[in-house]
């Protein structure tokens, strides 16, 4: 498809349901060029979104573009009642508006937000401010809409706001950008491959709703100092004429690391390469630093997974999705900090750490949102580990599979968590073999030193790159 092509035409998520796909719902699938997710749309600027109200939550029957031009005044999907209030539709006019649906079942009760993430609906009660009160339907990510209040022992204070700084990038002009396939679809943002200046670049493309999702990302991008070869490279920004915006990035030829390990093995020294530039990347970003009057304060990822990660072709590790991330910003003095995120949070269920499943931690504290990055990384070396063919030299190197997959079954839920890594303090089972290789009990030592349960006792990510500089020298041929 060319630039133009898809610069010009409406984009709508699509997804028809399996369960009620009737004739009705096929015409869907016929009216613009589906790619994965991804409808772009033939003959109309509307996306448009019918859903079942079962239990009494929408569950989404289909996404797509409408099957014909009509009218669609509101940029954002707005719901309207159909068929006894069995069904809700609504259209939008913004590229991906139908991601989400807002609407109230009765007007006394709390607004519903129904979004759709790669086959899944979160439904947030929005009045709902509390950890514990919020409402999951799927096993893969949530949404918090408060902190939990508790203390974090050994923490830096909050306190007033305070000037900051960031680096100024120029807009591009997106007439510029060619654009040549979706290579990812994620929460938020459609991303897809194309071409700037002759290079290959990434566009992540938030649509005109998730604005304060373009904003948050762009921030940590654009801190000083924030280039480092363990981070992905931040090359500009962009507003498409629907309102859309548009984030661009340095491309990342093998995509996700979680894709990355699904297709390949590695050995010793590619894993090594792998787990190193991914912790070092980390300790940047987590490191307070300043240059001249340049200043980076410290940032939490705060979404830590194998589909935030990119690997490079030389086999490096690039961290990349700052959606969720906070700032630390450093305002009075060393140990003063303002925390830009006010008070939404978003991970991926399976990385979050004990702490955060239990809500009893302060989510808006700097040290416990690293360490729940540093228990992350551990379950990241783990997934790394598991493909390395070094490791399981005479036998068959498992396929790969997500944390606790193995433990807790395809559908990992926030109840087998909770009760797996919390109640019963299990983790992730490190293959016995392991113990008879030579770096076998360094390797068992990393791991269990980052997924600790007492978030206190976690290496740092810089301590992490110093274990695994050592494990090359005692244990490389
Ligand atoms: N620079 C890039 N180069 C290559 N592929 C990329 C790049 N950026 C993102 N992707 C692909 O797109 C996917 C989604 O990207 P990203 O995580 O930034 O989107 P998102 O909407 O913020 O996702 P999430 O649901 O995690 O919030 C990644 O998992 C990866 O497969």
């Amino acid at each position: 498809m060319s630039n133009q092509f898809l610069l010009q035409k409406r984009w709508c998520v699509f997804q028809v349901n399996r369960t009620t796909n009737t004739q009705q719902n096929y015409k869907y699938t016929t009216v613009g060029n589906v790619s994965g997710s991804v409808q772009v749309c033939e003959n109309t600027h509307c996306c448009v979104g019918y859903f079942l109200i079962i239990n009494g939550r929408p569950e989404v029957d289909v996404l797509a573009c409408d099957v014909a031009e009509k009218s669609c005044p509101d940029a954002t999907c707005k719901a309207q009642t159909l068929l006894n209030s069995h069904v809700i539709k609504c259209v939008c006019n913004t590229d991906l508006c139908n991601s989400n649906v807002t609407w109230a079942p009765h007007s006394e009760q709390p607004r519903l937000t129904s979004s759709y993430s790669e086959g899944m609906i979160i439904i947030i009660l929005l009045s709902s401010r509390r950890l514990s009160s919020f409402e999951l339907q799927d096993s893969s990510t949530f949404i918090i809409l408060e902190e939990n209040q508790q203390a974090c022992p050994r923490d830096y204070s909050v306190s007033t706001l305070c000037s900051c700084q960031t680096t100024k990038t120029s807009e591009i002009d997106v007439d510029d950008i060619e654009l040549q396939r979706i290579v990812g679809c994620g929460y938020f943002a459609t991303v897809c491959q194309g071409k700037y200046q002759g290079s290959m670049v990434a566009v992540k493309v938030f649509p005109a709703g998730w604005e304060h999702k373009f904003t948050a990302e762009k921030e940590v991008y654009e801190l000083p100092l924030m280039k480092h070869a363990g981070i992905l490279h931040f090359l500009g920004t962009g507003r498409k004429p629907d309102g859309s915006w548009l984030i661009l990035l340095q491309f990342a030829e093998h995509g996700s690391l979680h894709s990355f390990l699904c297709e390949h093995t590695t050995n010793w020294m590619l894993s090594l390469k792998l787990c190193q530039s991914l912790s070092q990347g980390l300790s940047y970003l987590h490191s307070d630093l300043r240059n001249y009057d340049e200043h980076k304060p410290p940032v939490a990822h705060g979404d830590l997974s194998s589909s935030n990660v990119l690997v490079r072709a030389d086999g490096t590790c690039v961290l990349c999705d700052f959606g969720c991330s906070t700032i630390l910003r450093s305002c009075s003095g060393p140990h003063s900090w303002q925390s830009s995120t006010a008070n939404m949070k978003l991970g991926t269920l399976c990385y979050m750490p004990p702490e955060f499943l239990e809500g009893s931690v302060n989510l808006g504290s700097s040290l416990c949102l690293m360490q729940g990055d540093i228990y992350a990384l551990g379950l990241l070396l783990w997934e790394i580990w598991m493909r390395c063919s070094d490791l399981f030299e005479g036998s068959i190197v498992p396929e790969h599979l997500l944390p606790y997959e193995s433990e807790l079954g395809g559908n990992v839920t926030l109840e087998s968590l909770i009760t797996y890594v919390s109640n019963m303090d299990k983790r992730l089972s490190i293959p016995e073999h392991w113990g008879l290789l030579p770096q076998g009990s360094a390797l068992q030592e990393l791991l269990t030193d980052c997924w600790d349960c007492d978030p206190d006792a976690r290496l740092t990510a810089q301590c992490v790159a110093d274990r695994l500089v050592s494990l090359q020298s005692c244990f490389s041929p």
